[in-house]
């Protein structure tokens, strides 16, 4: 066990090069933390630069300019700007603020008309440039992610195209930019996020070089720092279920930023599509059962139901009110997931 995630060049999976090298490297960083680094992930610094610029542009408005779009309008979309406080990870508010953003559909999109939850049109802030910004860099990350499951992939011995055969032909894609003030948290506060694992198959995510994410591991916990030119990868709940827990989706939180300096990250949550059935995969043996020490006490193996069912069920947590609301109107009986 080492106490610093390894980085790993993504770009023969990306190019179609002798992937055996990133696969390997893949493997050792999933059975060891389930959080490494990405490089040579194709997104280019430029959009990122441009993203951060603007990302830094909005949240410096005034609260009242930034709830002109707030979550609550998004409706099951679930889009839309919350303020710090607003979202509740382990329980507790968490002191970060954000927007919440995914893969653009129109409204006439068939599952955007029948009110499938998470999916629909952005809440798009009134600023030049924002949301080519954002399009571009889901279409880059999203690239770089379906790379990273080819590599995930052949790190199990499966055929390269085993998840997208599967589960993302038409991936559930949910991106976020949050800001943690610098300004001081109410006591209530005490994370920028809160203990929780991700619930889906990959997190991508930058930050920017302020620092503050750390990662639980067996020997406790240590930093993730922000390392230029990468992005942090962490797999999530469900790659943790089809592998049955040989790959674990790995606890994380966010420190209380005291930097002096806002701190921009942009998680970008590359999951199944929302109606997959997420089944284990053939031939690999359960490993022992973490629901006792798990975040959330439940146990990511145990649930029936598809992607969105345990989706649902996860943030109507964080949101209670926004859940309550959407559970109520739009979702079929919640399949309960412990
Ligand atoms: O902002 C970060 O560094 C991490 C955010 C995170 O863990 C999440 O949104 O799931
Ligand atoms: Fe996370």
């Amino acid at each position: 066990m080492t106490d610093s995630l390894p980085i790993i060049d993504i770009q023969p999976l990306l190019e179609g090069g002798d992937a055996s090298a990133p696969a390997a490297q893949i493997r050792a960083a999933c059975r060891a933390h389930g959080f490494f680094y990405i490089r040579g992930h194709g997104v280019e610094a430029a959009l990122i630069a441009e993203l951060e610029r603007l990302s830094r542009a909005f949240f410096a408005q005034p609260e009242a300019w930034k709830l002109q779009w707030p979550m609550s309008a998004g409706g099951p979309a679930w889009r839309g700007y919350f303020k710090a406080g607003g979202e509740l990870t382990s329980g507790l508010p968490d002191w970060k603020e954000g927007l919440y953003l995914g893969s653009e559909l129109a409204p006439e999109h068939a599952l955007v008309r029948a009110g499938t939850p998470l999916h629909g049109p952005n809440l798009w802030p009134d600023l030049p440039g924002l949301k080519e910004a954002v399009l571009a860099y889901i279409e880059a990350v999203s690239r770089a992610a379906h790379a990273l499951l080819r590599g995930i992939a052949l790190s199990l011995e499966l055929p390269a195209d085993y998840f997208d055969a599967r589960y993302t032909a038409d991936p559930l894609i949910l991106f976020r930019i949050f800001n943690y003030p610098s300004r001081p948290a109410p006591s209530v506060a005490q994370w920028g996020v809160g203990e929780h694992t991700d619930y889906g198959l990959l997190t991508l995510l930058y930050q920017d070089p302020t620092g503050g994410l750390q990662v639980k591991t067996p020997a406790g916990w240590i930093e993730a720092p922000p390392v230029p030119g990468t992005l942090v990868c962490n797999i999530g709940d469900m790659l943790d279920r089809m592998t049955r827990g040989y790959y674990r989706s790995t606890p994380h939180r966010v420190r209380l930023n005291s930097s002096g300096r806002d701190r921009l990250s942009f998680p970008l949550f590359f999951d199944p599509n929302f109606a997959a059935r997420v089944q284990p995969i053939e031939g690999i043996p359960a490993a022992a059962d973490d629901r006792a020490s798990r975040w959330d006490g439940a146990s990511v193996h145990a649930f029936e139901g598809s992607y969105g069912d345990y989706l649902m069920a996860k943030v109507g947590k964080v949101f209670p009110e926004l859940g309550q609301a959407v559970l109520a109107g739009t979702v079929p009986p919640s399949i309960p997931v412990v």
